[in-house]
């Protein structure tokens, strides 16, 4: 285990589409907290639910006037780090390109393929290089439990799903909501890359609970997606979400055990101390800072 590591639960929480009015939280309170990388989607607000601390952030901010391409998925993942966050479980919208995903139900997705474009994806880059495994981009200890959670909140779960994320703002066509029926994607979104790949690198664990809306556009003679639809159906299940999130908070362990993605950056850092640049390093003091002691 890490030295530096809490023993104790802090789940910040990303909401999504339709969440932007947040979670139920005892003792909430907006926290400011600033990040190199910019502003992130909107206050933070910080409370608790039981005993343990939880952290909400709305992705597209008050009012959803945030987009997609437009989210600042740095500054958010990096905020919650610098808050204290431990784990981190994003709620999302999305649409099913499986039959048997229907609208209503609920995904615990382990795997993404990202089809978005134009995005920052890394903290890292010019003068500091870092490679972090992605392979398993899910915290399966996180994801089963929110899972579990959705459950007993009364959710139709499915354990296991892959999100197409695609740039967006439109829907996909139907050859694109095909194609991707045919590289086995489950469900397919806007948002869950980069963010994911941002918690890994910020060495915090990620799972997303993902709500299926609609059933994208892949199905013979059906209509297209429309939005309003999306956050109807969203709204319809928005109380799920928000119970499952109370239900996680009694059923974590009373004690945090160390996860590996805990040290995703032990041995991921390849640029030689000597060749590093200082302001990115600077930049990068609460996602990497662990990693640079006295001799870096
Ligand atoms: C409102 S429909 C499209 C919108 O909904 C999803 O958002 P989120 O993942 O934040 O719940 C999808 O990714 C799009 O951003
Ligand atoms: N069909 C869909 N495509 C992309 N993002 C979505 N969010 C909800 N439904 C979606």
């Amino acid at each position: 285990m890490r030295a530096d590591q809490p023993q104790h639960w802090h789940i910040g929480i990303i909401g999504g589409s339709g969440l932007a009015g947040g979670i139920a939280l005892d003792e909430a309170q907006e926290i400011a907290v600033s990040s190199p990388f910019g502003s992130p989607s909107g206050p933070i607000i910080t409370g608790r639910v039981g005993g343990v601390r939880f952290t909400f952030l709305a992705r597209h901010g008050a009012g959803h006037a945030i987009s997609p391409s437009h989210v600042n998925y740095r500054a958010n993942i990096d905020v919650l780090k610098r808050c204290g966050v431990t784990d981190v479980l994003a709620l999302s919208a999305v649409g099913s390109l499986r039959e048997g995903l229907a609208p209503g139900e609920f995904v615990a997705v382990d795997q993404f393929i990202d089809r978005t474009s134009g995005r920052v994806g890394s903290f890292f880059g010019q003068g500091l290089v870092a490679h972090v495994s992605l392979a398993d981009p899910v915290c399966s200890r996180l994801s089963q439990l929110a899972a579990k959670a959705a459950v007993e909140a009364g959710a139709r779960v499915h354990e296991s799903g892959c999100y197409v994320a695609i740039e967006g703002p439109q829907f996909s066509t139907r050859a694109e909501s095909r194609l991707y029926r045919t590289w086995d994607c489950d469900v397919i979104g806007m948002t869950g890359m980069p963010e994911a790949r941002l918690a890994r690198e910020a060495e915090l664990p990620y799972a997303m609970l993902a709500m299926v809306t609609d059933y994208d556009c892949w199905r013979e003679g059906e209509q297209g997606v429309e939005a309003d639809h999306v956050l109807e159906v969203m709204h319809a299940n928005v109380g799920l979400a928000r119970d499952a999130v109370q239900r996680l908070a009694a059923m974590l362990p009373a004690t945090r055990e160390a996860s590996p993605i805990d040290c995703a950056l032990d041995g991921a850092i390849i640029t030689a101390p000597s060749a590093r640049d200082p302001a990115l390093m600077a930049q990068l003091d609460a996602v990497a800072g662990r990693l640079f002691g006295e001799r870096h």
